[in-house]
C-alpha cells in the first residue's frame, strides 16, 4: 500500500495514543536522545550529551530558561535553537486543529520522557509503560498547566529524579574538578520539589562545598499574613551526614532576630571569623551542646523575583582566615539555584495543600450527598474529616438545645479527640476539655462571632481550672457559629490546639469556615430527610386506611355478581330520553355491566366478570355523597355516551380501544367530587390545586384517582390488555377525563364547529379524532338538558344546589362574593341563567352535532323543549317582577 506521507502524518495526529505506543515499543536510546536534543532537553544522563557542557557559563545558560519558566524542573515551554538562543517562535501555538493535535501529543509525549528514573526499581521500558497508562486515565484532561500540576500533586507523573552522588564522590568532584562538583550540585537540587528534601540537599551541598562544619537553613514563614518568622527546615546538619536528617520539631527564630535574622531583614551578607564576639550571635544552641562557632557565613537566599525567601549559614570551615571572598562567591552563585528552587518547591508545596484541601472539602461535599439519614453520622463524617485536614487534637460540634430555657445552652455533643494522644484516645477526658472551653462555646452562641484564641494561657475565658485534669492544656481555641439554611444559628464548632503547636490561622480559618457551613447544612439536610421520611410514613399510613375503606368488601362483589342481569330493554338505557333517577344504586350497577357487555367490551379486553363487578362498586365508592357530582351523575353521563355509540356514526369511527377508553372514563370522569368547581380549588388554595395546579386541576384528579382504582387489588379492568393497548387505552382515557373541564371545551370547540360547517363526515385523522371523542364527552357531561323537562329540572336543582353550596363556602369562608349562578340571594334569576347557560354552551354544541350526524336530534329537540321551559319561567319571573316594581 503506498500511504502518501502526509497521510501517515494525519493518521498519526489523530492517534497520538498509538504513535506513543510505536514511539515506546521501537526507539532507542539514541533516537530518543536526538528527539531531547532538537526539542531543547538534556540527554538521558547515562549518555554525554553533546550539548551539555561542563563550563560553568553554559551550565548557568542551560538552566537561564528555568527562571523564564517557573519551574526549573519544566523546561516545556521553551526552546533551544540550533545556535543556542531560544527561539520563541517555534514556540507560537497555532490555533488550527492540527495543531492543536500536534500540541496534544507532544505534551504527552513530553510528560512520558519526564517520567525517567535512571536508577528507578522498574526496568525503563516497564516505567514508560506505566506511565503510559498513567497519562492514559488522563487523556480526557486537556494538556493544561492545572491539569498536569493535579497529576504531579497525584504523583500521577514522576519527575525525573537524578540520584543524589554521596557526599564523599562530591568531596572527590570538587577537589578534581569543581565545575564538574558545580554542575552535580546544582543537578542535584534542579527538580526536587519536596521542600524537606530539597532542604536537605541544599544544606549537605553547601556544607560540602564551604567545607563548613555545620550548615543551617532557615525559610521564611507568614510573609502574605505579615507575621514573617524564619522556620529551619535543617539545622545544623554536620557536614559528613550522608542521610537526609528526619524531620524533627522546626526551630522558628523571630523577625529580626539574631546574624539569621538580621540577614533576613536586611539582605546583607555576614562573613565573622570569630562569630562569638559578634553581639547579634545567639550562642543558647552552643551553651546547651557545648558547640563552639568560631567561623560563620550567613547569606540570603533570594528567588528569581530577587526576594529573600530564607538564608543560609554555615559554620566553622577551620580555616585561619575563615570563609573567603571566593567562599562568599561560590555560595551565592549556588543560592541563586537554590532560590529558584525553594521558591517552586513552596508553590508546588502551596498548591499540594490548596489541592489537599479542595479534595477534603469536595469529601465533605460527597458525604454531604451519600449520608444523609442520621445527623449523627454526617456530622461525625464532617468532623472527622475537618480534624484530619486541621490537624487538631481536638474538633467538637455542640448542638444548641431546642428548649433554649434548659440550664445547659446545649443538649447535643459531639467530640472527637486526636486518635492516638499520649498513647491513648483523649475522650475519657471529654467533659473537662468541653468545660474548659464552655464559656468560648456559649459567647459564640449567643454573639454569633468567631473567636480564635492563639494563646490560651493568657486568656480569661479559658476555665484554667478544669485543665487540671491530667492530659489537657488547651493552647488554642477556634469556635465558629453553626447556622441553619435559614441563617439561624444551631450551634458551635470547635477545634483545640493545632497538633505541631501553632494556633490556629487565617487559614484554618476559612477551611474551618467551610465546615461549620457543610455541618449546618448537613444538619439541615438530615432534619429535612426525617421530616420528608415522617411525612411519608404518616401518608403511607393514611392510604392504608383510605385503601381500606374505598375498597368494596367482597361480599356486595358476589352479591352483584350473582344477581341475575335484567334485560337491557328493561332499563330503557339505549335511550337519549332515559329517565336519570329511574334506576336505583342497584340497578344501575347492573346497567354498567350491560352497557361493558352490549359494548363487546368485557369480551373483547377479557374482562373477567368478577374484575368489572368490582371494579363498578369501588367508582362508584368512589364518589362522594355531593348533590349532583356523584355516582348518579357519573352513570348518567356513561348511558348517554351508551345510547350515542349505540345509535350514532361516530361509532364506526372509533376502535376498540377509543370505546373502552371512553366508557370507562364516563364513568370516572368526576371521581372523588368535593362539590366544588376548579375556580374554587384555585381560589382556597386547595390542596388540590397545590397537587396539579391551576389548569384542569379537578379533571386531573379524577383520571388520578381513576388510575389509582385500577392499580388497586382485583380491579384492573386492563389487567388483560397487552402492553401497547394498555398504554393507549390509558392515554385515550387521560385525554377524555381532562376534555370534561368546560374551559377546555370552550377552548376546542370552534375546532369542531369548523370541522362540521365545512362539511368533513368522517374524522380518521389523529388531532380529528381527538377532538371528536372530546366533543363527544361533553355532550355526555352536560346531557341532562337535553333530557326530558322533569329530569332537566331535577337535574338543574342539584346543580343549583352543588353552586349555591359552594356560593356559601365563598362568601363565609373565603370572604369573597361568588358569581350570580352560585349566590343563593340571586335564587330567583336561575332560569336567567338556565338559559344563559343553554345559549352559551349547550344549543351551539347540539346544533353542530346534529348538522354532523342527525341521531343526535332527539339530544337537541329535549334541549330546546326544556330551552323554551326555562324562557317561560323567566318570562313568569320578570312579569312578577314587574308586577312588584309596578304594583301593577
Ligand atoms: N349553569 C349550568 N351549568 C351546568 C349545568 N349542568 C352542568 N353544568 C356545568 O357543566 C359542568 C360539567 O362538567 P362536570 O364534569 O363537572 O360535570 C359542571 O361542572 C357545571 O359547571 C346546568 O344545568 N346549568
Ligand atoms: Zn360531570
Amino acid at each position: 500500500m503506498d500511504l502518501a506521507q502526509s497521510s501517515v502524518e494525519e493518521w498519526l495526529d489523530s492517534h497520538p495514543d498509538d504513535m506513543q505506543d510505536y514511539f515506546l515499543r521501537h526507539a532507542d536510546v539514541t533516537l530518543v536522545n536526538k528527539w531531547l536534543v532538537a526539542h531543547g532537553f538534556n540527554q538521558l544522563p547515562d549518555f554525554p550529551a553533546p550539548i551539555r557542557n561542563s563550563s560553568l557559563t553554559n551550565l548557568r545558560y542551560t538552566y537561564s530558561f528555568s527562571n523564564e519558566s517557573s519551574n526549573p524542573s519544566s523546561p516545556v515551554d521553551t526552546r533551544c535553537n540550533d545556535s543556542g538562543f531560544f527561539d520563541s517562535s517555534r514556540h507560537q501555538r497555532s490555533n488550527s486543529k492540527k495543531h492543536l493535535r500536534h500540541d496534544y501529543a507532544r505534551s504527552k509525549k513530553r510528560n512520558i520522557f519526564r517520567t525517567y528514573e535512571p536508577n528507578g526499581g522498574e526496568s525503563t521500558l516497564e516505567s514508560r509503560r506505566n506511565s503510559l497508562k498513567e497519562m492514559r486515565q488522563f487523556r480526557s484532561l486537556p494538556p493544561t498547566s492545572v491539569n498536569l500540576l493535579s497529576m504531579l500533586i497525584q504523583s500521577k507523573v514522576r519527575l525525573p529524579r537524578y540520584p543524589s552522588k554521596d557526599i564523599d564522590h562530591k568531596r572527590e568532584l570538587k577537589e578534581t574538578n569543581e565545575k564538574e562538583f558545580f554542575l552535580e550540585i546544582v543537578k542535584d537540587i534542579s527538580n526536587e520539589l519536596d521542600l524537606k528534601s530539597l532542604s536537605a540537599k541544599i544544606v549537605a551541598n553547601v556544607s560540602c562545598m564551604l567545607d563548613a562544619d555545620k550548615v543551617s537553613l532557615y525559610l521564611i514563614e507568614g510573609k502574605a499574613a505579615g507575621k514573617q518568622v524564619l522556620v529551619s527546615k535543617i539545622f545544623d546538619l554536620h557536614a559528613g551526614t550522608s542521610i537526609f536528617p528526619s524531620c524533627t520539631g522546626d526551630i522558628r527564630v523571630p523577625w529580626g532576630q539574631g546574624i539569621i535574622g538580621h540577614v533576613a531583614e536586611t539582605g546583607e551578607t555576614v562573613n565573622l571569623k570569630d562569630a562569638m564576639k559578634d553581639p547579634r550571635y545567639n550562642d543558647e544552641l552552643g551553651k546547651i551542646t557545648g558547640y563552639q562557632t568560631e567561623t560563620l557565613l550567613c547569606m540570603p537566599i533570594r528567588n528569581a523575583d530577587n526576594e529573600i525567601v530564607g538564608v543560609a549559614q554555615a559554620l566553622n570551615n577551620n580555616k585561619e582566615e575563615g570563609f573567603t571572598q571566593e567562599d562568599e562567591k561560590m555560595l551565592a552563585t549556588y543560592l541563586t539555584f537554590c532560590g529558584i528552587g525553594i521558591h517552586n518547591a513552596q508553590i508546588f508545596d502551596a498548591y499540594s495543600k490548596e489541592y489537599d484541601r479542595n479534595r477534603a472539602l469536595l469529601e465533605v461535599v460527597h458525604d454531604l450527598f451519600t449520608e444523609q439519614t442520621s445527623v449523627d453520622h454526617v456530622v461525625l463524617k464532617i468532623m472527622q474529616r475537618a480534624q484530619s485536614l486541621l490537624k487538631c487534637e481536638r474538633c467538637s460540634l455542640l448542638l444548641k438545645d431546642k428548649e433554649s430555657n434548659s440550664e445547659n445552652a446545649f443538649d447535643k455533643i459531639f467530640d472527637l479527640a486526636y486518635p492516638m494522644k499520649n498513647g491513648h484516645s483523649g475522650n475519657s477526658d471529654r467533659d473537662s476539655s468541653l468545660r474548659v472551653t464552655s464559656k468560648i462555646a456559649e459567647l459564640v452562641l449567643l454573639t454569633g462571632e468567631t473567636i480564635n484564641i492563639t494563646d490560651a494561657s493568657q486568656d480569661p475565658r479559658i476555665e484554667h481550672e478544669d485543665e487540671t485534669v491530667k492530659g489537657i492544656r488547651t493552647r488554642s481555641v477556634l469556635c465558629k457559629p453553626v447556622r441553619n439554611r435559614h441563617f439561624q444559628i444551631i450551634g458551635v464548632a470547635q477545634v483545640i490546639n493545632r497538633i505541631d503547636g501553632l494556633p490556629f490561622d487565617d487559614h484554618d480559618d476559612l477551611l474551618f469556615e467551610a465546615f461549620a457551613i457543610f455541618c449546618g447544612l448537613g444538619i439541615n439536610n438530615c432534619q429535612l430527610y426525617e421530616q420528608v421520611s415522617l411525612a411519608a410514613a404518616r401518608q403511607a399510613v393514611a392510604l392504608e386506611v383510605l385503601s381500606y375503606h374505598a375498597s368494596v368488601p367482597q361480599e356486595e362483589v358476589l352479591k352483584l355478581k350473582e344477581k341475575k342481569l335484567p334485560d337491557i330493554q328493561e332499563l330503557k338505557i339505549m335511550e337519549f330520553t332515559f329517565n336519570d333517577f329511574s334506576l336505583d344504586n342497584d340497578q344501575m350497577m347492573q346497567a354498567s355491566v350491560i352497557m361493558f357487555n352490549d359494548l363487546g367490551l368485557s369480551k373483547k379486553f377479557r374482562i373477567e366478570y368478577e374484575t368489572l363487578c368490582r371494579w363498578l362498586l369501588t367508582v362508584r365508592k368512589n364518589y362522594r355523597n355531593v348533590a349532583y357530582h356523584n355516582w348518579r351523575h357519573a352513570f348518567n353521563v356513561c348511558q348517554v355516551m351508551f345510547t350515542i355509540l349505540k345509535h350514532c356514526q361516530c361509532k364506526n369511527y372509533l376502535t376498540d380501544n377509543e370505546t373502552l377508553a371512553l366508557t370507562v372514563a364516563c364513568l370516572c370522569h368526576d371521581l372523588d367530587h368535593r362539590g366544588t368547581n376548579n375556580a374554587f380549588q384555585q381560589k382556597s388554595s386547595s390542596a388540590l390545586s397545590q397537587l396539579y395546579g391551576t389548569s384542569a386541576t379537578l379533571e386531573h384528579h379524577h383520571f388520578n384517582h381513576a388510575i389509582m382504582i385500577l392499580n388497586s387489588g382485583g380491579t384492573n379492568l386492563f389487567g388483560n390488555l397487552g402492553s401497547e393497548d394498555f398504554s393507549e387505552v390509558t392515554k385515550l382515557l387521560k385525554q377524555a377525563i381532562l376534555a370534561t373541564d368546560l374551559s377546555l371545551h370552550i377552548q376546542l370547540r370552534s375546532k369542531f364547529f369548523a370541522m362540521v360547517d365545512s362539511g368533513q363526515k368522517v374524522f380518521d385523522d389523529r388531532e380529528s379524532k381527538e377532538i371528536v371523542r372530546s366533543v363527544m364527552m361533553t355532550t355526555c357531561d352536560i346531557a341532562a338538558i337535553t333530557k326530558p323537562w322533569e329530569v332537566q329540572r331535577k337535574v338543574s336543582e342539584l346543580v343549583i344546589t352543588e353552586f349555591f353550596d359552594q356560593g356559601d363556602k365563598e362568601k363565609h369562608e373565603l370572604n369573597i362574593q361568588p358569581q350570580a349562578c352560585m349566590d343563593r340571594d340571586r335564587q330567583d334569576e336561575i332560569a336567567k341563567l338556565q338559559l344563559a347557560w343553554i345559549d352559551g354552551i349547550c344549543l351551539p354544541l347540539y346544533k353542530s352535532l346534529v348538522q354532523l350526524d342527525s341521531a343526535f336530534q332527539p339530544m337537541l329537540d329535549g334541549l330546546l323543549d326544556n330551552r323554551s321551559r326555562w324562557e317561560r319561567l323567566d318570562a313568569e319571573r320578570l312579569s312578577k317582577h314587574a308586577i312588584l316594581e309596578t304594583g301593577v
